[in-house]
């Protein structure tokens, strides 16, 4: 079972947060100044209007000029707050596009700059549900929820001031009337954090379970577990739908709360207002336009309230992206001069007192010692999980021992850099993938620089002769243009073998269950790679071994013999009962083509 990736703390989300904010600290100081401008063109209008009411009120000189004056003024008033809200979220909206792309940019360098031992034992539902889910809600929401909270925080502050300044009883008398709304919000981020953190963690344990079933679909199919299967996925949903459930309640009576809270403070300046009027403390023209402004704060309140929510869910889902940065790389750092020099000792592959765990549990590898030598062919044989895939594993460099090591030439094989280690070691499995792209991206791959000719040289050695029927050539793009059969994309990824070239190959699998067509084209395809190479093949079938130079036979973890197929048969154990029960069997099983595996 894979450890739960870790999960960004406040403090870190907050630095994130600041961050990116810095990074782009241009557009957001347009969007704070555009903005005040349109707020400050926004009050404008309510005090136009009750400059009216006052001067319709003090009814001398030329009224109807006067009135229409005003009326004038407050209509180029609010084009101008328009014209000016647009700009400031046209320029928020961009800052919110660059800034989702270096989120969504920083998450993906981290999971690419993984290594693949380390990769390989991530949960792999909730890596993705952190790329696709959590990544979008925090672009979503730094797209618009940056514009339109500082849009509204400006616009709030402006409208408050601006009571104030008009009259500083009734600015204050609409404030102690908005506690209500503080309250609310006070109430609401107590609960809501965790509720968000719980709503994101069970989305990708759901992800997980519904992953997990659809990688191991073989095996459940086989195993008959889809009842199992079935029910943890409807464990996993009940979960994430009462944490949604929940988030939901609390948002509901948040809304509830804050809907009347935000009609309070327009009454009270309306009560207070109307007292001071009628005791001939203030005009009517600063009564309505102080209410106007309360009622405007509507508004920008009932925004900020809205992004207060959304931001608790993109909140947790932010501290999952950026929990991302806290995935243990590597154990040991490699020595520094295993960066830049390759093996100095030859090509000779020496695994010395390897011991292995996946769990730090149980060793599945007890002390295993073997020196392959350049050329040299071995086949590796033993029953299910005695541990060959294991050690092929640790030869190919993608884990290490946790104590004893696998060296090429006396350099820790894990310790060679991804480009420096592929020149050396591949290994092969029938787990192929083509990219999407052209296919010489896909064979770029393997050798950023190899020329045309050499790409289709490669393409050659492993007969792929449908390069050639190909629209564009090298440049037909793979997936899109055509289509690829099984045969043709392990044939792809074969000649990314040769271009890559490594002095030794390691097999695993990479025909054992393909069908009995494709799995003939592939053996003539790989038999082109391997010419020249050492090769280490995980025999699943006795004939692999019995043309092999050398066989290391494994048993429950540990290597029990190793010789030659003549030595092995009359040495007359392991190896020599499986040789000699396979070969007094019938003619059906002998027949080419037919697979008599060792390891099942
Ligand atoms: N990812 C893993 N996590 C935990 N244990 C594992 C993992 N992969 C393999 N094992 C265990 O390690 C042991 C060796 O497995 P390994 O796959 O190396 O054997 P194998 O000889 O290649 O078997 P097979 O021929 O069935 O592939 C087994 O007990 C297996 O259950």
């Amino acid at each position: 079972m894979s450890r739960p990736l870790p999960v960004a703390g406040p403090a870190e989300v907050r630095a994130a947060a600041i961050r990116d904010l810095g990074a782009d600290r241009g557009a957001v100081a347009g969007v704070v100044l555009v903005n005040g401008l349109a707020s400050a063109a926004g009050l404008m209008g309510p005090w136009l209007l009750g400059r009216v009411i006052d001067t319709i009120q003090a009814g001398s000189g030329d009224v109807l000029g006067a009135v229409d004056r005003l009326a004038f003024g407050a209509v180029l008033f609010t084009v101008a707050q328009t014209v000016l809200a647009w700009w400031a979220l046209k320029i928020g909206y961009r800052f919110g596009e660059r800034t989702a792309a270096r989120v969504r940019e920083r998450l993906l360098k981290r999971a690419l700059a993984l290594p693949p031992r380390v990769a390989d034992r991530l949960p792999f539902g909730d890596l993705i549900a952190r790329g696709s889910t959590d990544a979008s809600l925090v672009a979503a929401t730094l797209r618009f929820a940056v514009p339109e909270v500082l849009v509204a925080v400006v616009h709030a502050l402006f409208l408050i001031v601006a009571v104030l300044v008009l009259n500083p009883l009734l600015g204050l008398c609409g404030l102690v009337c908005s506690i209500g709304v503080a309250a609310a919000v006070r109430w609401y981020l107590r609960r809501a954090r965790p509720a968000y953190a719980a709503v994101a963690a069970s989305g990708a344990e759901l992800a997980d379970v519904i992953a997990g079933t659809a990688k191991g679909a073989r095996t459940v199919e086989l195993l008959g577990l889809e009842h199992r299967r079935t029910q943890a996925t409807e464990a996993a949903l009940t979960h994430a739908r009462s944490a949604r459930l929940w988030a939901l309640w609390l948002r509901t009576v948040l809304f509830s709360w804050s809907d009347v809270s935000l009609a309070l403070p327009v009454a009270g300046v309306l009560l207070v207002g109307g007292a001071l009027y009628t005791n001939g403390l203030v005009s009517l023209g600063i009564v309505v336009t102080a209410t106007v402004y309360f009622r405007q704060l509507v508004g920008p309140l009932d925004t900020l309230m809205l992004w207060i929510e959304q931001l608790q869910g993109a909140g947790a889902s932010y501290a999952r992206v950026e929990g991302a940065a806290g995935i243990p790389g590597e154990e040991p750092p490699p020595p520094p001069n295993a960066q830049d020099a390759g093996p100095a000792d030859g090509d000779r592959i020496e695994v010395s007192d390897a011991h292995y765990s996946y769990t730090g549990a149980r060793d599945v590898l007890h002390g295993i010692d073997l020196v392959v030598r350049p050329g040299e062919r071995l086949a590796v044989v033993g029953t299910s999980g005695a541990g060959k895939s294991t050690l092929a594993r640790l030869l190919a460099g993608l884990d290490r021992p946790h104590t004893g090591s696998v060296t090429i030439g006396g350099t820790p094989v894990a310790d060679l850099p991804p480009d420096h280690l592929r020149e050396h070691v591949v290994l092969i499995t029938q787990e192929h993938h083509v990219f999407h792209g052209t296919v010489r991206d896909n064979l770029r791959i393997a050798r950023p620089n190899a020329t045309d000719e050499e790409m289709h040289a490669a393409l050659d050695a492993v007969g792929a002769a449908w390069l050639a029927g190909l629209p564009r050539g090298l440049d037909t793009e793979v997936g899109h243009d055509t289509h690829l059969d099984g045969a043709g994309a392990q044939q792809l990824s074969l000649a990314r073998v040769v271009l890559a070239d490594p002095h030794t190959v390691i097999l695993d699998e990479a025909t054992a269950q393909l069908d009995p067509g494709t799995a003939r084209r592939t053996e003539r395809s790989l038999a082109a790679v391997l010419r020249g190479r050492t090769v280490i093949a995980i025999a699943h079938r006795l004939q692999t071994a019995h043309d092999a130079d050398r066989i290391a036979v494994m048993e429950a973890g540990e290597l029990v013999e190793l010789g030659t197929h003549d030595e092995l048969v009359s040495a007359g154990r392991v190896y020599g009962r499986l040789w000699r029960s396979w070969h007094s069997g019938s003619e059906n099983r002998r027949r080419p083509g037919n697979r008599d595996q060792v390891s099942r």
